[in-house]
């Protein structure tokens, strides 16, 4: 039993959280531009012009929405702390003998979209922890309910026995083999080079034995034969419909599971609920909720580690990290998760797509830590298990190191996996509180972020901790398409929780404090933000076109409210992401990424949430593609846009960028033709069209001049040409 008076030395805390520096002078900065925001509302509310009447309310409109989104943003920036563990206070105590048990989930749901050999590589990281092996248990759930799958994880048990040994002897990081493999080259390693090569040819040879079944699809009859699991599989079973399938392929509490030296290895399970066409199966939440269940009937350590399929871990110490939350005698008891940032292995420089959410991580995030708010983002999460299966915090939740061996109770492993698989059956939850008070939240695509306000509106208190040695690595989508359906499934699903009975401001009352609730809203109200979005892109380029100024004249006063407030938004963000380690371009991509995500993205999540409010339409569960072909692979790593396909998100792409291009050039040549007094009437205008001319240059570029297979096709150009033309023939009221 830890967390017990006198039992960490001398009873240090195990972290302590320190506030950031220069909260002051920003807030001094936040004050003036809420000033400027201020100011313009009030301009445009006493300067209605008869001309022009609806486009200028349109845009105050968008002001106003951009106004007060941007203050709930401040919510995330006034009180940012971080956290620090002591991980060598944790190890020189006796908490080193007493260190709980933790069970690892792993969450996989497509044979194709998350090939099995990536699966297995996120598992071994996984299992290679530094921690006592007897200790550990990994489990993986297969939504795909995949043979493929199955098949790779048992020749992953079977690698296990070398390559656990292999990475604690040499300490080997990081314990993905694939991404291990293809860092070192051997030769810098010499004192191991005999056993890296023998090491890398065992792995090798098992991911080819692995991507050819992938290949053809299936696994072939003598490697079937070769393990009880296969039999699972009768010839009726699909992916929507086939039984409870639990096969345990290394039973850790047995002292005869060991590696090639002899030491012992971690529980491996392999679990693919059941599911049943009538049966909803409410997506990821359902896969957790039996992984709960589950792995309550063979390991049930009271702290759970859970991880998307794709994310491998890259501290090999990073349990012990997290444990100083949970162990810390003083605040332990009242933490409910500890939550690392999502970072990528496959990023590439200037970051084409914005997927390193560098100020989110390094800021937000750990803001609205500060109100006791820290989000729980589904992947890289440390649970206690008490408050992942509904508990509500009482204040005395000590975190015990019992023995696995005590749970099993001397049962078989037929046995244990017999228990196991009614715990997983389809109809097993009916008539329980499982996916509303127990567990993982049921009914929206973003069951991390609702499940994690849940659990802190019990009491719980979460941690956020980004350490500066990343913990774990995914894969961040690799074209334009991927990452948009990504953010379509994100808004949507939170914008679904901002309507729904778990909206902060009414669910979070008085449960939270204010400054969580407006945190969680900054990314709620990601989907509604689409509107103002598209005001500023639609209606400064008709103005220019149709001469109807929407600004005040560069000679009022008036405008420096409008300028400033505009300048000093873009300058904070452009500080922000440098101090956060990016580069000017990487910025000047996350500009272009914002605009599209907004105006696609988040439009159709708008779209589709009021839709399904209407009741036309059901919640779904766009898995992220984690491959891509070649061609677009090397596309991507230099930093081309792979536009792809003519989804209709391609023609608004498109059509706004012509449009701005047309009031852009409409602006210029009025200036040319008219003299400096066109050009002024229309500076805001034509420096707005202009901007996003400049941010579009990519999609021009991809629009005319580009033949490959990532550019954009001439029928997105022909349907956008039209559609912006006549959008230029549109009266401005
Ligand atoms: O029916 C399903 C669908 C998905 N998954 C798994 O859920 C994880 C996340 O899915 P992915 O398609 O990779 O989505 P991302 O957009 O990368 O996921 C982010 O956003 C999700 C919420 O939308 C969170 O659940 C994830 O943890 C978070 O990484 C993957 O491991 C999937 O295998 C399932 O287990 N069952
Ligand atoms: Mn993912």
């Amino acid at each position: 039993m830890s967390g017990k008076k006198g039992e960490n030395e001398g009873g240090l805390p195990l972290f302590e959280t320190k506030v950031a520096r220069g909260r002051a002078a920003y807030k001094l900065v936040s004050i003036t531009i809420l000033f400027g925001i201020v100011s313009t509302w009030i301009y445009r509310l006493i300067n209605i012009p008869a001309t022009g009447k609806y486009a200028w309310i349109a845009i105050f409109f968008a002001e106003f929405f951009f106004g007060l989104h941007w203050i709930l943003t401040q919510a995330a920036r006034w009180n940012v702390v971080y956290r620090y563990p002591f991980k060598d206070r944790l190890s020189s105590t006796r908490y080193e003998e007493n260190l709980p048990p933790v069970d690892i989930f792993v969450c996989t749901a497509d044979p194709v979209l998350e090939p099995p050999s990536l699966v297995i590589n996120t598992v071994l990281s996984l299992m290679a922890y530094n921690y006592p092996p007897e200790k550990l248990s990994v489990y993986l759930s297969d939504d795909g309910g995949s043979q493929l799958t199955f098949y790779a994880l048992l020749e992953a048990s079977k690698f296990s026995k070398y390559w656990i040994p292999f990475c604690k002897k040499h300490n080997v990081e990081p314990r993905s083999p694939e991404v291990y493999f293809a860092r070192s080259n051997g030769v810098d390693e010499s004192n191991i080079a005999q056993e890296w090569t023998s090491i890398k040819k065992l792995y090798e040879d098992m991911k080819s034995r692995i991507d050819s079944a992938a290949a053809k699809g299936c696994v072939s009859k003598e490697i079937m034969d070769q393990h009880k699991g296969f039999s699972e599989w009768n010839s009726q079973a699909t992916k929507q419909d086939h039984q409870s399938i639990v096969q345990i392929l290394i039973d850790g509490w047995n002292s005869y599971a060991v590696d090639i030296d002899g030491n012992r290895l971690p529980t491996l399970v392999y679990l693919s609920r059941e599911k049943k066409p009538e049966f909803p199966h409410n997506f990821k939440a359902g896969s957790m909720n039996s992984l709960i269940r589950v792995s309550s009937e063979i390991s049930n350590a009271p702290i759970i580690l859970n991880v998307d399929c794709d994310m491998y871990s890259s501290d090999p110490d990073a349990i012990r990290d997290a444990l100083c939350f949970f162990l810390d005698e003083k605040q332990g008891q009242r933490i409910s998760y500890v939550q690392f940032p999502q970072n990528y292995n496959n990023t590439v420089k200037d970051d084409v797509y914005a997927n390193v959410t560098r100020a989110i991580n390094q800021i937000e995030l750990s803001g609205v830590d500060g109100y006791g708010g820290a989000l729980y983002v589904g992947t890289g999460c440390f649970h206690r298990r008490e408050s992942l299966s509904g508990k509500k915090y009482s204040g005395n939740h000590i975190i015990e190191s019992q023995n696995v061996k005590n749970n099993i109770n001397n049962r078989t492993i037929e046995e244990l996996e017999k228990a196991s698989k009614v715990l997983a059956n389809c109809s097993y939850e009916k008539g329980t509180l499982w996916g509303k008070e127990m567990g993982l939240v049921y009914g929206c695509p973003v069951e991390d972020i609702v499940t994690g306000l849940t659990i802190q509106c019990r009491g719980w208190m979460p941690i956020y901790y980004n350490p500066s040695k990343y913990a774990f690595q995914g894969v961040a989508p690799t074209t334009l398409d991927i990452s948009l359906i990504q953010f379509k499934r994100w808004s949507e699903g939170m914008f679904q929780i901002f309507l729904s009975k778990y909206c902060p401001f009414i669910y979070g009352h008085g449960k939270i404090k204010l400054g969580a609730q407006m945190g969680y809203c900054i990314y709620l109200l990601w989907a509604p933000i689409s509107l103002p979005a598209l005001c500023y892109l639609i209606i400064p380029p008709l103005c220019l076109l149709h001469n109807v100024p929407l600004f005040p004249q560069v000679s009022s006063l008036w405008i420096a409210p409008f300028a400033y407030v505009a300048a000093a938004k873009v300058g904070c963000t452009l500080v922000e992401d440098l101090m956060c380690g990016g580069t000017l371009r990487g910025w000047w991509n996350l500009q272009r990424m914002v605009m599209i995500r907004r105006t696609t993205s988040f439009l159709f999540a708008l779209i589709d949430t009021v839709s399904r409010q209407l009741g036309l339409s059901e919640t779904a569960f766009t898995i992220t593609g984690k491959v891509v072909d070649d061609e677009a692979h090397k596309r991507y790593e230099k930093g081309i846009i792979e536009f792809g396909s003519s989804s209709i998100m391609l023609i608004i792409i498109a059509t706004l960028a012509l449009l701005n291009l047309f009031g852009f050039a409409w602006g210029l040549k009025n200036a040319l033709f008219y003299g400096p007094e066109a050009f002024e009437k229309f500076t805001p205008e034509i420096t707005i069209c202009g901007t996003m001319v400049m941010l579009n240059l990519p999609v021009y570029e991809a629009l005319f001049f580009r033949s490959d297979k990532g550019s954009i096709p001439s029928s997105v150009l022909f349907k956008s040409i039209v559609i912006a033309s006549i959008a230029c023939l549109v009266p401005i009221y």
